[in-house]
């Protein structure tokens, strides 16, 4: 196999381990942390980013913004020119560093519907249904609400209804029960339609992330060696089965040696690519790559799902809007000055203050849209809030129909793979998202809101018809960054994992992050890539 040009140095220096974790992000913590659990199993975690758990623009939350802003720890993905946004090129961040996405991410802790679950296991994921998740979720959450049998209260990921409300917030919340919504006491609770205060991973005012919750305090364990900064070049094998990883560290290659197991949690990018580098996928596509074929996978990089979104954005009166916070030092110093005495304010809150799951096409048996309020609005996040008093809510399509690619660029491991979105290609979500957005508006001209908006600037007033609304969405819409399912778990022969996390036809290696997931989630999909981690590290220890 070519190494490509990340690959230096001669002789590659030797370590093993029982279990091998490649990648520390949200799912690969979680399963490092509670393998190594147990003294008797030796743990390495490899991970390409730093370890920078105490970074105070991981650790705060409003940070998120600033992080996406400044590329610190992030892959820098990008989509190919999308066909159905005009050719637009769309920035995919990717959390760079231990923690993963989970340490850059916008903090909305929302699970989605039970319904997603059942679906998974309809789809051939047998024995991920609901009843069969949910003991996950709730072992890897501390939930700071009211105590219900959906909610774990006993794990390290802290999850609590955000600490700071806007009028905004509070307006977008009333206007949605003046619509007929009924108000949210529990969004991952047994059923989440309608509104309410937003859901964060946060403990104390601070970020909670499995890089810091699960694996922080386990780094002192002797069987336990987690290794940042250090880029995993292609799996290793013996025959068919998969022994370890080579790698690049920070004083050469390194050869990584699994024991017993290898387990590839890389991401929903990461894992796909790192497996058709390493000759696992299409045959004829790593045939073209001039990559061996060692398996036959065609499903390796197929089945890509991410949430696409429309923003709304407001001219609004002065309402307290992060616009208006953050204009010149004196508003920014009394928003440190709020988070610094109690942990709360606008400073306390990630990438949303609150949401609403509704139901916008007729017919619908549940929820179809997501809609997430922020209280500033942004024209792009690197110029920062806008100068005037400003904020949006998205438009996010809960359970898109398109489906996208991830396939090689080379076979160097140093160059990105090309990431094909494929947005609103199915005429399904093209009419969603149309009349999503005809639904955002008929919420904004309810009473609480309208008391607040003075201008609709985008898509802007003059955007009326299906047909311009359709045109403005190809031309503006973004995505909640949510790429998953390109490795999906599946019974079929094209699905690459089987229902216990195993790569087909390979001995020793799992597949275990939201590369797994068969259909996405209904809304933001972290809490179920930290429910995998759980999942995969119980199956592990079952043996
Ligand atoms: C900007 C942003 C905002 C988001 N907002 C939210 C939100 O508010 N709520 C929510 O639920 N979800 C959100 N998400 C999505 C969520 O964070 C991810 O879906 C989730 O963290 C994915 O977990 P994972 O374990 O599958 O992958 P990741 O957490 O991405 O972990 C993969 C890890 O593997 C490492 N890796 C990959 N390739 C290599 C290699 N070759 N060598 C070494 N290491 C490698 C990566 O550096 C990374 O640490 C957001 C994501 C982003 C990027």
């Amino acid at each position: 196999m070519p190494e490509g040009s990340l690959a230096r140095g001669a002789a590659a220096a030797v370590h093993v381990a029982d279990v091998l974790v490649l990648g520390a992000g949200s799912a690969g913590c979680v399963i490092a942390a509670r393998l190594s659990e147990d003294p008797a199993t030796q743990v390495a975690l490899i991970e390409a980013g730093p370890a920078a758990w105490r970074d105070p623009w991981i650790r705060i939350p409003a940070g998120f913004a600033r992080l996406y802003a400044s590329g610190k720890y992030d892959w820098r993905f990008h989509t190919e020119a999308e066909p159905g946004l005009e050719g637009r090129s769309i920035h995919w961040p990717r959390g760079k560093v231990v923690g993963g996405s989970g340490a850059v991410n916008g903090l909305v802790f929302l699970r989605g519907s039970p319904r997603d679950y059942d679906r998974w296991a309809q789809s051939g994921a047998r024995g991920w249904g609901y009843d069969d998740v949910l003991p996950f979720f709730r072992r890897m959450e501390r939930w700071a609400g009211e105590p219900s049998p959906e909610r774990g209260t006993e794990g390290p990921i802290h999850a609590s209804e955000a600490r700071h409300t806007s009028p905004g917030a509070e307006a977008f919340v009333a206007a949605a029960l003046a619509m007929g919504h009924k108000r949210v006491r529990d969004f991952n609770g047994a059923w989440h339609e309608g509104a309410g205060p937003m859901q964060m991973n946060v403990k104390g005012g601070f970020r909670s992330h499995s890089g810091d919750m699960f694996l922080r305090p386990a780094r002192g364990r002797p069987n336990l060696r987690i290794m940042p900064e250090r880029t995993i070049l292609r799996l290793l094998f013996e025959g068919t089965r998969c022994t370890g990883a080579l790698v690049q560290g920070p004083a050469g290659p390194e050869r990584w040696e699994a024991r017993r197991q290898v387990v590839l949690s890389a991401g929903a990018i990461g894992t796909p690519h790192l497996l058709m580098l390493s000759g696992i996928g299409d045959g004829a596509h790593l045939q073209s790559m001039g990559i061996e074929t060692r398996l036959h996978a065609p499903g390796v990089g197929q089945n890509l799902q991410d949430h696409f979104l429309q923003r709304m954005r407001y001219r609004v009166k002065p309402c307290g809007t992060v616009n208006e916070l953050v204009r010149g030092p004196m508003g920014k110093l009394r928003m440190a000055a709020r988070y610094a005495f109690d942990r709360r304010g606008p400073m306390s809150i990630g990438a949303a203050e609150a949401n609403l799951f509704a139901r916008v096409l007729p017919g619908a048996e549940e929820p179809d849209m997501q809609y997430l309020f922020v209280n500033f609005t942004v024209t792009t996040y690197d110029q920062g809030p806008d100068p005037w008093p400003g904020f949006m809510f998205s438009a996010c399509q809960c359970r898109p129909d398109s489906r996208g690619t991830i396939t090689l660029r080379s076979p160097d491991p140093a160059d990105k793979p090309v990431i094909r979105a494929n947005y609103l290609e199915a005429a399904s979500d093209r009419r969603l998202m149309v009349e999503g957005v005809k639904y955002a508006r008929r919420l904004a001209a309810e009473a609480p809101l309208a008391a607040l908006i003075e201008e609709e600037l985008t898509p802007g007033p003059r955007v009326q018809s299906d047909e311009e609304i359709l045109a403005k969405i190809r031309q503006d819409g973004g995505t909640v960054y949510h790429p998953c399912g390109t490795a999906r778990m599946g019974e079929d022969s094209i699905a690459p994992v089987d229902r216990r996390l195993r790569l087909k036809g390979v001995e020793g290696l799992m597949v275990a992050d939201a590369s797994v997931m068969p259909l996405i989630p209904s809304s933001n999909i972290q809490p179920a890539a930290l429910m995998i981690g759980e999942r995969a590290a119980a199956l592990l220890t079952a043996r």
